[in-house]
């Protein structure tokens, strides 16, 4: 990490180069990514392909084997530094909300600002109440446990903890996964308001078909342990066999609202 203050212009991220091992197996060689501040992009891929691995990359807990990645300005630096450094400038929502089940919503999203430090307890239940309200959970969310919510509401919490410390960028892992169409949807209104209103930058991990043609900007597509990135048109255009079947078939034209192919296999 560099002690300067971060430009506050040029990219939100950039990957470069990175490669990533597990014993013998390689998961990612050679990913490069920018994202651009402001932007909401979808990250796709078949299981296994490293989706999760690529955003613990990012956000300094997963060391890679070789390259280099760089997070508002801050050089990622992967021992631990990196998360102090840029503490409160991105948040995180796991792949299952991943909430303390012992402590209630409100005290979920005042984790970070313990970890941060110095801010009175009676800002910290201000602040948890803006939050929850601010994801749009009713005000008394703040003083239920993570089992008495619907899962909707989960991801919600785990949403206004990720913004507990107002950051530039929030990753997302799966944020509708497991939500009814009518659920998941309204969480795409959410993510969309919320970076209107906050000028938020998104990495969303997703299999969610809607969400990708919804929300996000461009689309960062995992294939072939490397990254192929473009609009939902570019990749529609594309002639790589996995993002051709993922982009033209039939859940994608349903979500997409295109017709067949001329000519695609179906
Ligand atoms: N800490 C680890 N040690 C060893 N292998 C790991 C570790 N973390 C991830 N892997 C492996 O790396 C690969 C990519 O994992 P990752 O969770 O990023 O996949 P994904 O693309 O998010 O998959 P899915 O869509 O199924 O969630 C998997 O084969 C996984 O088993």
């Amino acid at each position: 990490m560099t002690g300067a203050a971060p430009p506050q212009d040029g990219p939100a991220i950039e990957v470069r180069g990175v490669v990533t091992r597990f014993g013998t197996t390689t998961i990612h060689d050679g990913l490069d990514l920018t994202v651009k501040r402001g932007e909401i992009i979808g990250v796709v891929g078949g299981s296994g392909t490293g989706k999760t691995v690529l955003l613990r990359t990012i956000i300094g807990l997963q060391k890679p084997a070789d390259g280099e990645v760089t997070l508002l300005g801050e050089t990622v630096a992967w021992d631990g530094s990196s998360t102090e450094a840029l503490a409160g400038r991105f948040g995180m929502l796991f792949q299952d909300g991943a909430l303390f089940s012992a402590l209630t919503v409100g005290q979920n999203i005042q984790v970070p600002m313990r970890e941060c430090g110095g801010i009175p307890p009676q800002l910290m239940d201000e602040l948890s109440r803006l939050k929850v309200s601010l994801v749009g959970l009713p005000p008394d969310a703040c003083g239920k446990f993570p089992s008495e919510l619907s899962g909707g509401m989960k991801k919600r919490a785990g949403l206004a903890r990720a913004l507990a410390l107002d950051p530039d960028v929030v990753f997302l892992d799966e944020p509708t996964a497991g939500l009814d169409p009518i659920g998941a949807s309204d969480f795409d209104e959410l993510i969309l308001d919320l970076r209107r209103a906050l000028g938020l930058t998104v990495v969303m991990v997703t299999h969610d078909l809607d969400s990708l043609a919804r929300i996000c900007d461009r689309i960062a597509v995992l294939v072939d342990k490397k990254i192929v990135v473009g609009t939902m048109e570019e990749l529609t255009g594309s002639q790589h066999p996995w993002i051709r079947s993922y982009f033209h078939g039939p859940r994608a034209r349903a979500a997409f609202d295109r017709p067949a192919l001329a000519g695609a296999q179906e």
